[in-house]
């Protein structure tokens, strides 16, 4: 239901940031049913799978070269704290290519269903933390001194060591209800070993929210 409701927001002649999971994946069939009804837009897919669904549905696909700002950046969300509109992202592990398409943006949605929001960021999910594989231990132990009282490296489905498309590797560290989300986050950026983390603070400019009836439209 978000994801028809964010469609209706690209107009033609947009450069569209298309996010990953399994809600974004509902937007990105639905923006290739409206391309294939003639929109005529460029997407740039903040992961390799969201790539290969938008070949899929016909999106056509652009670069940051030849498009360095976006229209609308449009995403899903594991967190979004109810009033300030922090969220977490990353539980998918595209957490390093979505933030970066989310700055590039004039206007970053959101869409979550009802599950999602929370009244303190952190008091049900980790924080991800995308690491470089080379001195992981190290980066572990100076992100548990941050306060993180459970740091999991991200696994797959098969117990094999989960990989970003960059190459890396995945902390997801809980730090349970966050008091000061921007601190935090800063905090976390000035860690030596991070590449980047989940934490979103004051990014989104929509964030449509799936309840039984509607759809409803939070803006900071
Ligand atoms: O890395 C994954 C992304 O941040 C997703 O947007 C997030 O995990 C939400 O995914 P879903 O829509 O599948 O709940």
């Amino acid at each position: 239901m978000t994801a028809r409701h964010a469609a209706d927001l690209v107009q033609s002649g947009m450069v569209v940031g298309l996010g990953t999971g399994s809600t974004a994946a509902f937007l990105v069939e639905r923006l290739g049913e409206r391309v294939a009804e003639g929109l005529n837009i460029l997407g740039i897919p903040t992961s390799e799978s969201t790539a290969a669904l938008a070949r899929a549905v016909g999106i056509p696909i652009t670069t940051f070269a030849d498009h360095p700002e976006l229209d609308i950046a449009i995403d899903g969300a594991d967190e979004v704290e109810r009033g300030s509109l922090h969220i977490i992202k990353g539980l998918g592990g595209a957490l390093l290519r979505e933030k970066i398409v989310a700055h590039a943006a004039k206007r970053f949605v959101v869409m979550i269903d009802a599950t999602k929001p929370v009244d303190r960021l952190g008091e049900r999910t980790p924080v991800p933390v995308e690491i470089t594989p080379f001195g992981s231990e190290c980066t572990a132990a100076r992100l548990q001194k941050l306060g993180a009282q459970i740091i999991r490296p991200r696994r797959t489905l098969a117990g094999e060591m989960f990989v970003t498309d960059n190459g890396n590797m995945i902390l997801d560290c809980a730090f349970g209800p966050i008091a000061d989300v921007p601190a935090l986050a800063t905090r976390i950026d000035g860690t030596v070993g991070v590449v980047e983390h989940g934490l979103f603070p004051k990014m989104a400019t929509d964030v449509l929210v799936a309840t039984e009836r509607e759809v409803e439209q939070w803006t900071p």
